[in-house]
């Protein structure tokens, strides 16, 4: 593994339960920190509120550390927008917030969106289909923040069980993590190759810093955000923060392969220089300690077309 990958998983891997609600709460209070969640939702009726309750009773009434939860409604077609007001969230819709830019569809609209209708000096994202949410997802993920001035953008990492017709596959979610995304950050951006989730969708970040880079409007949003906001802040700014097993609805594999295309545009859009691509692929397993980086060579070696070899062959007979 590389030197500066392996000093940055130490220093910059956080566990959730290093924090309570209420040191943060405290911590937040004394340094007139405000705190906004935005949860993106796309046809969520039967997750949302729950999550949008959970927060609001845990994070706004119990402990104060959360000052607003808006939901950015993305064209839903059922009752998403209902259900999430009527669990208490501010809910807003894609198409009124910025009318004079128009809306593009997707969730980094979304979350772009989100950006500009909350005021919070941090900004915690979370997604609307969580099933099971727990509370302590928000606070795992403000604890870096609320603790050390240097870190301004942390996100999620967590096992991810598939849940299919036979049952649940204990990681064998995150398909489209697994075979697009990290070999992608790991061939062109091997400085970040220690994110365990990179496509995480729950992150949270300093809104100075989040205003500061483009949002892509589709499912890229997060990857663009990783390797931008490295490229602003440098790698050290970033942090990740175990929230233990994550649980959500899964999207078909037609679905998986758009979203798929979407992540290749958006890192095409970026690719560094020319050069040769990084051989080495980190992939992550789950241990009593934590996770554990496992790393691989992952390189090729291009053999000449045979016809050239068999000329090659003629003319040495
Ligand atoms: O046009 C859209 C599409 C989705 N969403 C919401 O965005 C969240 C995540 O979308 P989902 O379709 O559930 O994505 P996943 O299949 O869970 O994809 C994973 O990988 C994506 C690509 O990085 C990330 O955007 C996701 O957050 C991450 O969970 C959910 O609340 C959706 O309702 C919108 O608001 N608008
Ligand atoms: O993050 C991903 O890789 C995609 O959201 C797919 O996740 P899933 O395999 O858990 O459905």
């Amino acid at each position: 593994m590389r030197p500066d990958v392996h000093r940055w998983l130490r220093r910059r891997t956080y566990t959730a339960t290093a924090w309570t609600a209420v040191d943060l709460a405290e911590a937040r209070r004394s340094q007139g920190t405000t705190v906004s969640v935005v949860l993106p939702a796309l046809d969520e009726e039967p997750t949302v509120g729950a999550i949008v309750r959970a927060i609001r009773e845990a994070l706004v009434h119990d402990t104060p550390l959360v000052d607003e939860v808006v939901v950015v409604d993305s064209g839903s077609s059922d009752r998403t927008a209902a259900v999430a007001a009527a669990a208490g969230a501010t809910v807003v819709d894609t198409a009124s917030v910025l009318p004079a830019h128009g809306r593009v569809p997707g969730k980094g609209e979304a979350l772009w969106k989100g950006l500009h209708a909350t005021g919070g000096d941090l900004v915690v994202f979370v997604d609307a289909d969580l099933v099971g949410f727990d509370p302590q997802f928000v606070v795992g993920l403000l604890g870096p923040l609320l603790t050390d001035p240097a870190i301004g953008y942390v996100k999620a990492l967590y096992d991810r069980p598939l849940t299919t017709a036979e049952g649940i596959v204990p990681s064998g979610g995150g398909r489209v993590t697994e075979l697009l995304a990290r070999p992608l950050l790991n061939a062109w951006w091997p400085q970040l190759a220690g994110f365990v989730q990179p496509l995480s969708g729950e992150y949270a970040g300093r809104r100075e810093l989040l205003e500061q880079v483009p949002f892509v409007s589709g499912y890229g949003v997060e990857f663009g955000l990783l390797v931008d906001l490295a490229g602003r802040a440098g790698v050290d700014a970033l942090a990740q923060v175990d929230l233990g097993t994550r649980r959500h609805s899964h999207q078909s594999d037609a679905a998986l392969g758009r979203m798929a295309g979407q992540i290749l545009q958006t890192a095409l859009a970026r690719r560094p220089a020319p050069g040769p691509p990084d051989p080495e692929l980190l992939q992550f397993l789950r241990t009593a300690d934590g996770v554990e980086a496992v790393s691989w060579d992952v390189s090729v070696t291009e053999r000449p077309p045979m016809g050239s070899v068999r000329a090659g062959g003629r003319s040495r007979s």
